[in-house]
């Protein structure tokens, strides 16, 4: 068994740590809050951020990443995106040489505009890329944790150790697949969030299942336009980190991202919603990121933008899906 390093000890990271010490492979989860790595040690749960979920003897939490590091053989990236760059930063020193790098963060950074493989390779040097992958997919972390049967998918350059890092996480429940459309998989991952921000606007004004439904496949459609001028494949957006990421987020109500659009949609502010939820709606961000992108790449995103102008410009969201409906019309 091989030693593990989970950076970040969200849902997500809490979630996948316990998949891979489950696993047998000594685990150490790094929480950037010293506290919470002490209070998940003491009482074997992350009552914060995974409340339902008893965690194994084979994982330690720490707050000290160079001892998260030291000797790990798999390092899983699992903050929010907009605190990647500071973490690969604090985490450059101590990376083991031939490390297998894995984020499973869903997000592109402001004003960079890059994606999470890009603002990894911006800090680690070009070197890195073939150890390099991205876990995406349709996997609400609560579900993961209970054995919830699950697929999801890892992508990366180099055939080898992407099939090592598949490999790592599949268990009798978590089915991983493999892909080698890096950018197809992490533009999938990272844009669902903001649609299902959208959908969930939707259900909270009250409108209907064709109303819902219109938006994911539309913005299946934005996904896929931004996907491919970035240089990923259309037919990637029709896997699990496309469409099945959108199924879920967009009508699961576990997603973060699908409750701001909601409340949002039953009247309540941005910031309201976001001081109640407890943890990181990463659409907020990326909307406006993918707006710019869209700019920036000239790509027609109207239900981004649309996104994008009910969080930063105070458009209600009412007003948002009457544009929408009465934009000029088109082919499909
Ligand atoms: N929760 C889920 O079901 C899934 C989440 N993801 C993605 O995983 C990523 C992490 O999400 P969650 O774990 O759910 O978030 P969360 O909101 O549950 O936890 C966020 C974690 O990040 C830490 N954090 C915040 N600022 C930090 C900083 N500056 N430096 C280091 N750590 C910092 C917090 O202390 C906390 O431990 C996101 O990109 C999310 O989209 C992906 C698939 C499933
Ligand atoms: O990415 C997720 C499931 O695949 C989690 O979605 P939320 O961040 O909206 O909860």
């Amino acid at each position: 068994m091989s030693k593990v390093a989970v950076l970040g000890a969200g849902a997500w990271g809490t979630a996948l740590a316990k998949v891979l010490a489950d696993k047998q492979n000594p685990t150490f989860l790094w929480s950037h809050s010293a506290d919470l790595a002490l209070l998940i040690n003491e009482r074997r749960v992350n009552e914060r951020y995974l409340p339902s979920a008893p965690l194994p003897p084979t994982l330690r939490a720490t707050g000290d990443i160079e001892q998260a590091l030291s000797g790990a053989e798999l390092v899983v990236f699992v903050v929010p995106s907009h605190a990647m760059r500071e973490v690969v930063a604090r985490a450059r020193p101590y990376l083991p040489q031939r490390a297998l790098l894995c984020s499973a963060t869903k997000g592109i950074e402001n004003d960079s505009l890059m994606l999470m493989s890009e603002v990894l390779i911006d800090e680690l040097g070009r070197d890195v890329e073939p150890r390099l992958s991205y876990l995406s997919g349709p996997s609400f972390a609560k579900e993961v944790a209970a054995g919830q049967p699950t697929a999801v998918v890892v992508a990366g350059k180099s055939n080898d150790e992407t099939v090592a890092v598949q490999h790592a996480f599949a268990t009798e429940r978590l089915r991983v697949y493999q892909s080698d459309d890096v950018v197809g998989v992490e533009v999938g991952g990272a844009l669902k969030n903001v649609v299902a921000i959208a959908a969930g606007a939707v259900d909270g004004l009250g409108f209907g299942h064709n109303a819902r439904a219109g938006v994911i496949t539309r913005g299946l459609a934005e996904i896929a336009r931004i996907a491919m001028v970035k240089g990923g494949s259309p037919l990637t957006l029709a896997g699990l980190s496309g469409l099945g990421d959108l199924v879920l987020t967009c009508t699961g109500e576990l997603s973060r991202n699908r409750t701001v659009g909601y409340e949002m949609g039953r009247g309540r502010t941005l910031d309201d919603v976001l001081s109640h939820l407890g943890h990181v709606a990463e659409g907020v961000k990326t909307a406006k990121s993918a707006y710019d992108l869209g700019v920036k790449l000239d790509v027609d995103l109207p239900i981004t933008s649309e996104v994008y102008r009910v969080l930063y410009e105070q458009k209600t969201p009412l007003q948002a899906v009457v544009d929408l409906m009465n934009r000029s019309l088109r082919k499909e």
